[in-house]
């Protein structure tokens, strides 16, 4: 059982530090043990009505007493949010979870300018209802028990997954961190497409939705691969099999690779332009 009593500071309270604020109450953390900064006022309030934490505008009422502090900031901002923190930290150190996309941990320590034991995370927004797919790499220097500390706070939020390399983190952002967008992309897409052959809008909204979710949770729930899977659908001379000709002629499997390639390419430029500004 994960230590639910654990004080969480959140530096940024956007779109991640809400899904994963939202994992964390959800999977029992204490609300009173949880605080966010962050400079925007509607922010603050939208989140400490919604969940009773306690929202601060400036950093050092956020991380006092914190045991884990997580970076939840745009990586153009993380100089600056590093530094504040770093000028704030004292003994014991706390850890540092860091979700950025493309900010590496060399950066994050250089700012920090404190040898605090650091993991970084690359959730997506599914956390939200505790549906994520988590990738995470611990820093040199970071001891079993924070690593195993980081395991139990991101795992409130979904599925985790440790890689061997830092580098890997771009790849698993370029999958699981934007992917959600991509399958968001293919149901927007189907809608339209229901709409265009005459359905009604309602219904082709829901009929994408549940169809996302039904072949999702078969993908999770099967001993089976999701390409056996697609197999058991497309009948020999039946209308799949027409389907997905089209998506084949029309170079989807290629479009994949390229759209990931360039997604990572994107979060490795991050580093390399952010790690400039040092
Ligand atoms: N969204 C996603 O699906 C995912 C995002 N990430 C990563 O999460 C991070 C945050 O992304 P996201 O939540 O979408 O971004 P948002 O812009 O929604 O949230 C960031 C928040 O941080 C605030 N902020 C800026 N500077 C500071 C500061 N010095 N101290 C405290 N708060 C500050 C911003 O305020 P203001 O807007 O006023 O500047 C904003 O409210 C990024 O680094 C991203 O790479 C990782 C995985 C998935
Ligand atoms: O688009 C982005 O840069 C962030 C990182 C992964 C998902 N959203």
């Amino acid at each position: 059982m994960p230590s639910t009593t654990t004080r969480i500071a959140f530096i940024g309270g956007g779109n991640m530090a809400r899904s994963l604020i939202a994992g964390l109450i959800a999977d029992g953390y204490e609300a009173t043990r949880l605080t966010v900064s962050d400079p925007d006022t509607a922010k603050r309030d939208a989140l400490a009505e919604q969940f009773g934490i306690t929202a601060c505008a400036q950093t050092v009422e956020a991380i006092d007493a914190a045991e884990v502090i997580v970076l939840c900031v745009k990586p153009q901002v993380a100089a600056v949010a590093c530094r504040e923190v770093g000028a704030l930290l004292s003994e014991p150190l706390p850890l540092v979870i860091s979700v950025m996309a493309g900010v590496t941990e060399a950066s994050i320590h250089g700012w920090l300018g404190q040898p605090a034991p650091l993991v970084r995370a690359m959730p997506n927004t599914p956390v939200l209802v505790q549906s994520g797919a988590i990738g995470l790499h611990a820093s040199a220097g970071t001891w079993a028990k924070q690593v195993n500390l980081a395991e139990e706070v991101m795992r409130a939020g979904g599925l985790t997954h440790w890689v061997k390399t830092e580098a890997e983190l771009d790849t698993v952002t370029a999958l699981s961190g934007s992917g959600p967008a991509y399958f968001f992309l293919f149901m927007e897409s189907l809608e339209k497409a229901a709409i265009a052959e005459g359905l009604d809008p309602e219904g082709a909204r829901l009929l994408s939705i549940q169809t996302a979710l039904g072949a999702a949770r078969m993908a999770v729930e099967s001993d089976e691969s999701p390409q056996q899977l697609r197999q058991r659908v497309t009948s020999p001379g039946g209308t799949t099999e027409r389907a997905i000709a089209v998506f084949e002629e029309g170079g989807l499997p290629a479009l994949t690779l390229r759209a990931v390639a360039a997604a990572r390419h994107r979060a490795q430029e991050l580093s390399e332009l952010i790690a400039e500004e040092q």
